[in-house]
């Protein structure tokens, strides 16, 4: 992770040196608008803010929702009822469709009861986030431990997700446990994969419809087979040490 931050920093490092060198440049993307930010006579952010932010934000999004996605496949794989019924939820989609190769409209998206049903059960069991940090503000008393106002409090939402008091049988991917429920918009004592309160994950609905769209394209295209890895760890965040590789194949 340190090496790759260092990496990941010089490549943000060479991309801000040269989009700073060319005053003619379009705004195109959020680097370009913080970029316009450091140009100001009176910029809130220092370089070195920026390019922190830069690769927190590429890490909040990207590493996030593709750690999610691989454990989704994995889980899948080992989860063949879960893929029928996902077929089934996406072929109807296409067969409803005027034109089967269109995009997937916002309509559709919404429509995806099941797979929503997924998503959550795949964010609760991989805990991509292990720790979230908070301060208390006022002494506050929990279960008869007094955390002194001012200390730092790691909230542990694993420890959530897999207690076998609020998720039966937590270890199971069953996204039929969701089924009925309300849809959680924001964070819960219960539910806390996307953090919760004011720091509440702002890409959440982002990454729902990336998953989503990820989700509909697999099983309504292709076929697939594990070809190699999928062992996992946590230190204390996912990661396959090994990769997971699949084969696709053209479904029909
Ligand atoms: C599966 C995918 C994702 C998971 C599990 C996830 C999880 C989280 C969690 C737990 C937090 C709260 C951290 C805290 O309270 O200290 C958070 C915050 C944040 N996330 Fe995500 N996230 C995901 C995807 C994304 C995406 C796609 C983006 C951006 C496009 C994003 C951007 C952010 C940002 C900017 C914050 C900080 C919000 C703030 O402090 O006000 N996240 N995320």
């Amino acid at each position: 992770m340190h090496g790759g931050r260092k990496k990941a920093m010089k490549v943000l490092k060479g991309m801000m040196k040269e989009r700073m060198a060319d005053p003619e440049r379009k705004c195109e993307d959020f680097f370009d608008h913080v970029i316009q930010e450091l140009r100001r006579e009176k910029p809130l952010l220092t370089e070195t803010i920026a390019l922190d932010l830069m690769f927190v934000l590429l890490f909040a999004s990207f590493e996030t929702t593709a750690l999610a996605l691989t454990l989704g496949v994995k889980l899948l794989t080992e989860n063949p009822r879960v893929v029928d019924a996902l077929t089934e939820e996406h072929e109807a989609i296409v067969r409803n469709r005027e034109d089967p190769d269109a995009a997937v409209t916002w309509a559709e998206y919404k429509s995806m009861t099941f797979t929503a049903q997924v998503i959550m059960e795949i964010v609760r069991l991989a805990n991509i986030v292990p720790g979230i940090f908070r301060k208390a503000l006022q002494d506050v008393e929990i279960k008869g431990y007094m955390v002194p106002a001012g200390w730092g409090i790691m909230v542990c939402p694993p420890a959530v997700h897999l207690n076998p008091d609020i998720y039966e049988d937590p270890l199971a991917f069953n996204p039929w446990r969701w089924q009925g429920k309300p849809e959680i918009t924001g964070g819960t004592k219960h539910f806390m994969a996307f953090g919760g309160g004011l720091r509440f994950c702002v890409g959440t609905d982002l990454t729902k419809v990336l998953m989503a769209t990820f989700i509909h394209n697999l099983v309504t295209k292709y076929r697939w087979k594990t070809v190699k890895g999928g062992n996992i760890v946590r230190t204390p965040g996912l990661g396959f040490p090994d990769g997971f590789d699949i084969q696709l194949f053209p479904k029909n």
